[in-house]
């Protein structure tokens, strides 16, 4: 692994991008330019914070209970959920999600591009304790860009001689004033596959708004959506490509009590989750030599 030492001599640029490892030895990337701050754990290549300098509420929402600790993904920020989405297809007892998140990941470069955003190329370490949950050739890599927007490159390149079949999400917990006053536009007219009524497939009309526990994933949907805030006046926008899926989350109350490390006060009430995902009815296979790459671009803008 590589120490905090070899990797600021090698990555590190003063307090611009600077590496320490935070009290239960998560190493932890923080990126700090004109445009905005962010904080990565490598642990799970896991974005925990992005705050552009012209936003002045969280943009991304993190638990206050969230736990770093070696082998449990953080509550919030942008889990990477990779090579499966929710259960393992045939066992259970694997994580959820996939292994991704909870994963070693390294820096492969970082570099200040010329609009002075932040670039900050990570690879998922192979392990023979990785491979026997996921017997196949790829290489993956997450290239997390940090300006005034937040944009994420997660790229699967299959190196090996035969075809395998991908779930993979970038599960983003957004942060925003109450989550029975916003509204979610960019579904209408879409199917969407209900996890709370055992995958039920129903159709969407209109925005989404939130009334109970959501759990939906919205299939062949590839369109912009824009996460509205009048609470906040403020409205986020999730761009996205390489990406068939969208999943829509909010656990509510009961739900968010028996998960546990959601946040006190509430917390649930001021996230919502709008992952761009390749799931169920979506996966993806890749061919030998071949990439693919689920690439997502966060805007905010305040309003009047
Ligand atoms: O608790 P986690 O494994 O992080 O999953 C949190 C949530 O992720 C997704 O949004 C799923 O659709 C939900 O069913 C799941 O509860």
């Amino acid at each position: 692994m590589q120490s905090i030492q070899q990797l600021n001599a090698r990555y590190g640029v003063g307090q611009k991008i600077h590496f320490y490892s935070d009290q239960n030895g998560l190493v932890t990337v923080h990126i700090e330019n004109p445009h905005a701050s962010a904080k990565i754990a490598l642990q799970g290549a896991h974005v925990m914070e992005w705050q552009p300098h012209h936003s002045e509420e969280p943009v991304l929402w993190l638990s206050d209970q969230a736990r770093f600790v070696r082998g449990r993904s953080i509550r919030g920020g942008v889990p990477v959920c990779w090579p499966w989405f929710g259960a393992h297809a045939t066992d259970e007892s694997l994580c959820p999600h996939g292994f991704a998140r909870v994963a070693q990941w390294k820096i492969v470069d970082t570099v200040i591009d010329p609009d002075g955003a932040t670039r900050i190329i990570m690879q998922l370490i192979e392990t023979q304790q990785l491979g026997k949950q996921w017997p196949h050739h790829c290489e993956v890599t997450l290239t997390v860009i940090v300006g005034s927007a937040l944009r994420m490159q997660l790229t699967t390149t299959n190196t090996g001689t035969a075809p395998f079949v991908l779930g993979e999400a970038l599960h983003t917990y957004f942060h925003v004033s109450d989550i029975e006053v916003i509204k979610i536009s960019g579904l209408d007219n879409t199917q969407y596959q209900d996890k709370v009524e055992g995958y039920a497939v129903k159709q969407q009309e209109g925005d989404i708004r939130f009334t109970e526990e959501t759990d939906r994933v919205y299939i062949n949907t590839e369109s912009t959506c824009v996460i509205e805030d009048p609470g906040l006046r403020r409205r986020i926008t999730v761009q996205k490509s390489g990406s068939k899926s969208t999943v829509v989350w909010n656990p509510w109350g009961q739900k968010a009590a028996e998960i546990g490390d959601l946040g006190s006060h509430s917390g649930w009430r001021h996230m919502v989750c709008v992952e761009s995902a390749n799931a169920t009815d979506n996966v993806v296979t890749v061919a030998p030599g071949e990439v693919h790459t689920l690439e997502v671009e966060y805007s905010t803008e305040y309003y009047l």
